[in-house]
């Protein structure tokens, strides 16, 4: 694999960004390396005193190992992006300065003010280009975080008794995400919970909620893009869908009858959910209440992460008791439902794919992060009068 430096920062063309990395797609002469990929890129905050630091350890993004060894046992690797560690090359800081510079003008406003392109990083990841190319994908964030206590399929376990008796009629009712979207005041009709529920007419009014939200905050949303020919579109060219996919003279109508047969075909979806339910068996306040007992102990290594999905691969619906002993597992089973919380699924049709991105490893230490954004959401919505009545399937 030849190094960046190989290639010009402009034959980089900017895509999109997340919280943590920055992607770019490969516009440049063709080259069996890079053809269809995109780069994706780590970010550091621009309050970061830590000028200095030059990242040079394996460590620095544990993405490709974490894939290989612990996601493709979960998910299905027809689902998820190839990738591959490349090299900055040498004066790689020159090279990620520039294509720094030719970022910033097209990076949101809010972004910018945040964060920038860590050029000390000496490696980057190469991941396939899920949006290049002839056709639209749509990505939607595939935050489930359903209200899963009332679920009859959780049977196993009886999971409201970890949540207090303030919390309880609370979070059994509404899910996380119409809850936090409450806190944001983000009102919507989308419930990620018809999005996830397998039905058909539930489906399609969560894609008609995401559409409309989408359209309605002029495409600023995070949980709902659309890409066509690979370029992130506003709600204002939207018109440039129609033809593209069917005769339809309705831009969202056709995307979204489009989209339909490959969300309720492709198993990728009911996986996530069952992920984030199984995974998250305790309940953050459950969880907090047992890290109370015992030290959560480091980030995991992935010798760990191996360790820990023997256990849970051998039992899945039956996580062992909330108990000290058991802590560890607990730790990890709860970080790895937060990354199926925060992962997205890239759409494409007409060729019909369902991809799932952005599955990092969480950090250990935003555990205490989680345990009080929950505490904010929830004692925000118990003062909302007419609570919403979330449908989990
Ligand atoms: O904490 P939350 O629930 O607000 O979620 C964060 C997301 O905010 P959202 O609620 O979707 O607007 C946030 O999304 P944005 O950056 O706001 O698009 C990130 O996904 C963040 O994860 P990370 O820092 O990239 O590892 C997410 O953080 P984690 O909760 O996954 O740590
Ligand atoms: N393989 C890919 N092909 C095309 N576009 C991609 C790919 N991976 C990511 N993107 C785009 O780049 C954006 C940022 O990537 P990603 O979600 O992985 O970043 P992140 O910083 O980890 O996000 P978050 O803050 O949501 O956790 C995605 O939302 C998506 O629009």
């Amino acid at each position: 694999m030849p190094p960046l430096v190989d290639t010009l920062p402009a034959d980089w063309v900017y895509i999109c960004e997340g919280g943590a990395t920055i992607v770019l797609s490969y516009h440049g002469p063709s080259n069996p390396f890079f053809d269809g990929t995109v780069l994706r890129l780590r970010k550091r905050a621009l309050d970061d005193t830590d000028t200095d630091t030059v990242h040079d350890s394996e460590q620095e993004d544990p993405i490709i190992e974490f894939q290989e060894k612990c996601l493709e046992r979960l998910i299905s690797p027809t689902h998820l992006p190839r990738m591959k560690r490349v090299l900055v090359g040498a004066d790689s800081e020159k090279w990620l300065q520039a294509l720094a510079v030719q970022c910033e003008p097209l990076r949101p406003l809010e972004r910018r003010q945040k964060d920038e392109i860590d050029r000390k990083r000496l490696k980057a990841v190469l991941a396939t280009d899920l949006v290049g190319g002839e056709g639209i994908t749509v990505e939607i964030k595939a935050r489930c975080r359903a209200c899963f206590y009332s679920s009859p399929k959780w049977g196993f376990l009886p999971s409201p008794i970890y949540l207090s008796n303030a919390t309880r009629p609370i979070k059994t009712q509404t899910c996380r995400f119409c809850m936090h979207s409450h806190l944001k005041a983000l009102s919507s009709s989308y419930c990620p919970l018809d999005l996830f529920s397998g039905d058909e007419s539930r489906t399609k009014k969560a894609l008609n909620s995401l559409w409309d939200a989408w359209a309605d905050r002029h495409g600023t949303v995070n949980n709902f893009r659309v890409f066509v020919n690979g370029k992130n579109i506003s709600p204002t060219e939207q018109q440039c869908i129609v033809g593209l996919l069917s005769d339809i003279a309705d831009p969202k109508e056709a995307v979204i009858s489009a989209l339909l047969p490959v969300l309720l075909d492709a198993p990728v979806l009911h996986t996530i959910s069952r992920l984030q339910r199984t995974l998250d068996a305790l309940d953050i306040e459950g969880l907090a209440r047992l890290c109370g007992l015992a030290p959560i102990g480091t980030q995991p290594t992935i010798a760990e992460w191996t360790d820990f999905l023997d256990a849970y691969l051998a039992s899945p619906t039956t996580p062992p008791p909330a108990d000290a002993t058991h802590l560890r597992y607990h730790v990890l089973a709860y970080l790895l439902s937060a990354t199926f919380k925060d992962c997205s699924v890239l759409v494409r049709v007409p060729n019909g794919t369902a991809t799932v991105i952005d599955l990092d490893p969480k950090s250990v230490d935003r555990l205490r992060k989680w345990e009080q954004l929950d505490r904010e959401i929830v004692t925000a919505y118990a003062a909302v009068p007419n609570r919403k009545i979330c449908v989990d399937s």
